[in-house]
């Protein structure tokens, strides 16, 4: 059984709203009710990037009255194929407010909430608990969890979606009427199997798409108009052309989520905390090295590269990424091939891991600390970082 609509209606339209919304109120099953829900919702976007750019100005141009955007992101040239929301005089501006700025395009009468902020543990239940639904539009499983387990706490819906290179899925998890994204993905993938955009790519329109049904999503579950995606995946395949449809149940004896935990940790990556620090004993002596990867920081890394230190450079992309830009002097090792036993060339001094960012570099530098390897760090905030602080030293 359908839902009942979400949101009470608001005010009655003025004049001025019932033109703008002529042809969505016209719509069979719509009418002035609908338009008043919309208007009186209250939706939080996470992530304003690929997917975010995508959905929210239709929520915008439907109606919803409040949007609430999370990102503490900046808009980069990378961006713009496909965050479509931001143009190019947006670049190096937090992507909030560009994508603010395209809302107040649409229609000024929509308030937008501004949290340029990182979503995490800390901050996500109250960030949550001004809302009536969220919307998940982030890049990475940490925050996935995240958000459904934030938004099954605080008890409302949440629309989520997700893309990668040629493909997309959408769906919603609401506990209160259907299974959750948990009761889907009960085990996040592996941090080696997971590829995000900025490593495996996506094609702009795939964005459009699954933005488009995320922001219908939305409306039918304000609105009550229309079947929501509950216990239902939609996929798509851009290649082919087609969607397909899942059905998945409730877990029976799934986990009570009882509240936040460390999603870092529980996607097999370092938490923040702990990866920049060296554990120690009571008396300072370092514990757990063999587990406990450091980081160098890109000043630290030039530093030390210009100071002559002997270091090796272990880039641990894939092929076609090092083709695009790579660190002068790096060896490649693709994190699968080290996965399955590939080991770095021999040599002397600090062996520096690094990839894009640096999800994949903190997993190989554990690894080879695993296999006895002592001297290994992996580049914090990877060649991204390295690039903005040393751009004569990176390739092209
Ligand atoms: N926990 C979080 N809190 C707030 N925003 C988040 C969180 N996790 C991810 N995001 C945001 O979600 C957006 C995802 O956008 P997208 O997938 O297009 O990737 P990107 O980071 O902009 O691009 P690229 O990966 O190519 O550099 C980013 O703007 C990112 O900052």
């Amino acid at each position: 059984m359908n839902p009942a609509p979400l949101v009470e209606p608001g005010p009655p339209l003025t004049a001025e709203r019932v033109t703008r919304f002529s042809r969505q109120l016209m719509l069979p099953g719509f009418g002035e009710l609908a338009q008043r829900r919309l208007a009186a919702a209250r939706v939080l976007v996470v992530g304003a990037g690929g997917l975010g750019s995508a959905l929210v100005p239709y929520l915008a141009g439907s109606g919803v009255g409040t949007i609430g955007l999370v990102d503490d992101d900046t808009v980069e040239l990378s961006n713009l194929h496909r965050q479509v929301s931001h143009g190019v005089a947006d670049v190096g501006r937090p992507k909030i407010d560009s994508l603010a700025d395209t809302v107040a395009g649409i229609d000024p009468d929509c308030r937008v909430i501004r949290h340029r902020d990182r979503l995490t543990s800390a901050n996500a239940l109250d960030v949550l608990a001004g809302y009536d639904l969220v919307v998940d539009g982030s890049d990475n499983f940490p925050t996935r969890y995240l958000v459904n387990d934030a938004a099954l706490l605080v008890g409302i819906p949440l629309v989520w979606g997700s893309i990668l290179r040629f493909h997309g899925q959408v769906g919603v998890s609401w506990r209160e009427h259907g299974p959750t994204y948990r009761d889907l993905f009960p085990v996040p993938p592996s941090p080696d199997e997971v590829l995000s955009c900025a490593q495996g790519g996506v094609l702009p329109s795939v964005c459009a798409w699954v933005g488009a049904l995320m922001s219908t999503e939305v409306v039918k579950l304000v609105t009550g108009v229309g079947e929501p995606l509950l216990g239902r995946v939609t996929t798509i395949d851009a290649l082919s052309g087609r969607s397909r449809e899942l059905s998945y149940q409730a877990i029976a004896d799934a986990p009570q989520i009882t509240s936040l935990v460390d999603y870092e940790l529980f996607c097999g990556l370092e938490s923040a905390a702990s990866s920049l620090a060296t554990v120690t004993d009571a008396a300072g002596a370092p514990l757990a090295a063999a587990t406990a990867p450091r980081g160098v920081t890109a000043a630290d890394l030039l530093a030390r590269v210009r100071g002559g230190e002997p270091i090796r450079l272990l880039d641990v992309r894939e092929p076609a990424e090092a083709e695009l830009r790579r660190i002068a002097g790096s060896e490649l090792l693709p994190l699968g091939d080290l996965v399955e036993g590939g080991e770095p060339p021999a040599g002397a001094g600090t062996l520096v891991v690094y990839c894009e960012q640096d999800l994949r570099s903190r997993r190989a530098a554990r690894l080879l600390l695993e296999r006895g390897h002592d001297d290994v760090v992996f580049l914090v905030g990877g060649i991204d970082r390295f690039a903005s602080v040393a751009a004569d030293l990176v390739q092209r």
